[in-house]
Formats: C-alpha cells, structure tokens, sequence
C-alpha cells in the first residue's frame, strides 16, 4: 500500500488498486489491524495444510518399495516458492523483505511439521551460523559443533535433522576439512548435500576494547579467513603471529580471553564476544563469496535446475585415465561446473577428483553418466543432488 499522509489530499492506493482518501490515524491503524486479522487468520489455513503435508509425507515414506523421503525441509519446493514470490510481488515491499517474511513462515512450517535440529560449525556468530538461520529460520532449533567433522558426525549418526558445512571460497578455494571428510572411510559417508548457499562474506579484524593495532602480537582466525585478507595481513599485521582454529567465531572466542590478541571474523563477532572492530572488509576480494552446503541422510528430488557432486578416483598407472573418466561426462553432453583434487591419504600421489556436473542423479542422462563413470574409476561417490541457488549473473560451466 502506497501512502503519503503529508498530503490531505493525496490518496492511498491499495494493492488491488483501489484507492482510500487519508484518514486520520486511528482509522488507518484499524485498517492496519483488519489486515492483520486477514493474515494471521491466512497464516493459520497455510500451517494446517502445511501439516497436512507432513502427514502425507509420512504416509508416503511408510507405504510401497521405494526409499523413504518424508522429508520436512524440500529445499526444491523452497527454491520455487522464493521464484514465485519474486514473480508475484509488485511492491512497495522489496522481493527480500517478502522472502524473508516468507522464510520464517516456512520455518514455523517446518517445526510445525515436525522437530528439526541444525548442526552447524560453530559457535555462534560464525559465517555458517548466518548461512544457517539464513535457511532454516527463528522456529528451528540449532546445535552449534566445534569442528567440521563434528557437524558430519551429528547428521551421520542423526543426531541432528540436518547440518551445514562451508564447502568453497570464490577468493580462496575449497574448504579442504568438507573435501576430506566427504571422502574420507572406505565408503562415501552416509550424508548427502541437500541444498547450497551462497554467502557474501566481509570480514573484519576484532579486538579487545582499547587495543590499538600496533599492539597485536596475536591474530586468530580459521586458514580459509587468514586466506582471504592475505593482502591486508601483509600491509596491517606484519610480524604478528597467525593462529589457525576452527571457525572464525571461535577465533573471536579466543582474542576475547587475550591481551594483545585479534581476530579475523565477522564483524557481529564483536557484539556476541565483547571485542570492537579495528577494521572492517579487509577481505581481498570485494565480491568475496563462500558457498555452504546443507547436508542430510539423503537428496532432495529433483528441481529445475540441479547440480551434482561427485568423488572419484582413476588407476594412476593407467595412461589417460583421468582423461578417460572426464571423457565419459562429454559423451553424455554434461556440463562440468567445478573440478577439484585433495590427496586420498592411501598413498602419495594418489587423489580423490571431485566434480560438480548439472542435472540430478535421478535424471537419466546424469544416471547413465555417473554408470559410465564408473567403468573407469576405482571408486566413484556421489555426494549429492540440490538446486543451483548459483547467483544468476554467474550461472555458467567452467
Ligand atoms: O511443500 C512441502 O513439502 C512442505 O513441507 C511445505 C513447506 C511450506 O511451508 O511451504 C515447508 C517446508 C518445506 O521446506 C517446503 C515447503
């Protein structure tokens, strides 16, 4: 509703384009709280066939052969209710005030359905905590985890509903904790990728109160951070000693408790652990982006446009044999969007090849793809199907 009270003989225009002459206030605040009757009372229709929703996926998961899949969290359907609301609105609301409206209802939706718990890289405060609350919202409830591995382990043994990793860094590269836990055991590990998100991260670099920068003689952060403000580092912090630890909140945690120490982190960090921003985006890159991955027991179905990650490792005697692996891909006309290696541990010089392709494995043409994979692979693992929440302007393959 467009509205200009300054005027007496302006008028407001409703959504449904009927027009009001300005009352006085009480008559638009009784307007205000008809609407709100409206939508509470909306709100509650939405809920109950949401439950409705829930009982039928359960339904679903206990009857006929197929793998359960009774699911609450269907980041699929999210992604296209996000894309309708965007086609849907008109204003004066922006399109992000009403997603995120739109991702607390889904979250009250969601614990309505059934009790969900996030495990993410913790403590509060770090980028993953934001990546998070980002999708899950107020009504679910989180269980921050000391270390990646951690967060692997609660969704491995379903402690928690779901967990959230960071995966890969535009500036910086991948998060080598997330790759070698996805490929590490002699079997994938029982977790699927779910979901992706990316994240704008800005860094600032936190200190005690009253501490100039010339005093640090200590900086904490985690290697991915320390990896993005290499440049400011250089400038800023000669000579001070680098400290690699978990997560960036817990580098926060850390200077927190240390005369003299910094740490590289989000700059809500410094409300969460009482330290004061010496300088803020000192991050190298200004479009510095992170992607996360949302993992559980199993895959969405599914969307419009998926991704697929998959692990994998050739015979190194063999001439060609990488070769011949990513052969099989361009055979079946799928596109590679990422591509990456992290030693296997088993032996020197022996890797495990991470590739990201488009399509969902449950589609023939990637299905047939990752079979005919196989055929020149040792190992092939695939980690997961979720929908491309890649941001528009960079959709493309490698
Ligand atoms: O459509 C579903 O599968 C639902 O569970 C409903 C709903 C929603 O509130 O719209 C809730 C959670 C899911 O992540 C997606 C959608």
């Amino acid at each position: 509703m467009a509205q200009d009270s300054s005027n007496s003989n302006s008028t407001i225009t409703t959504v449904q384009g009927q027009q009001h002459a300005p009352s006085d206030l009480a008559t638009l605040r009784s307007r205000i709280d008809s609407l709100d009757e409206s939508l509470v009372a909306l709100l509650n229709e939405r809920a109950s066939i949401s439950v409705n929703i829930g009982l039928a996926k359960q339904k679903a998961a206990t009857v006929g052969g197929l793998p359960a899949d009774d699911h609450i969290h269907r980041p699929s359907r999210e992604k296209q209710i996000y894309d309708r609301l965007e086609t849907l609105n008109h204003g004066p609301l922006p399109t992000p005030a009403i997603q995120s409206i739109f991702r607390e209802v889904m979250s009250a939706s969601i614990s309505l359905q059934r009790t969900t718990t996030i495990a993410f890289l913790g403590p509060r405060g770090t980028y993953t905590h934001q990546v998070a609350y980002a999708r899950f919202g107020d009504s679910v409830q989180y269980v921050a985890q000391g270390t990646i591995d951690e967060v692997f382990d609660a969704v491995e043994s379903r402690r928690v509903t779901y967990g959230v990793v960071p995966f890969e860094n535009s500036k910086f590269g991948s998060v080598v904790q997330t790759l070698d836990r996805f490929c590490a055991g002699a079997s994938a590990p029982s977790v699927q990728i779910r979901a992706e998100h990316y994240l704008a991260v800005s860094h600032a670099l936190l200190v005690n109160r009253g501490t100039g920068k010339s005093q640090i003689k200590r900086v904490y952060s985690h290697p991915q951070a320390f990896g993005q403000c290499q440049a400011y580092i250089a400038r800023n912090l000669r000579g001070v000693e680098q400290v690699n630890v978990a997560s960036t909140a817990r580098a926060a945690e850390l200077a927190a408790g240390e005369e003299g120490a910094a740490a590289i982190c989000s700059s809500a960090c410094a409300g969460l652990f009482g330290l004061e921003v010496a300088d803020e985006a000192i991050e190298d890159a200004k479009d510095n982006t992170t992607r996360f991955f949302i993992i559980g027991d199993t895959s969405d179905s599914p969307s419009a446009d998926d991704r697929t990650l998959v692990s994998f490792t050739v015979d190194h005697r063999q001439a060609g044999a990488l070769c011949d692996a990513l052969a099989v891909l361009k055979e079946h006309g799928i596109n590679l969007t990422k591509i990456d290696s992290r030693p296997s541990g088993q032996r020197p010089w022996h890797f495990f090849f991470f590739i990201e392709m488009t399509g969902h494995m449950a589609t023939a043409d990637v299905a047939s793809a990752i079979e005919g994979l196989k055929a020149h692979c040792l190992d092939v693992r695939v980690l997961g199907s979720y929908p491309s929440q890649r941001p528009k302007a960079d959709n493309g393959g490698l």
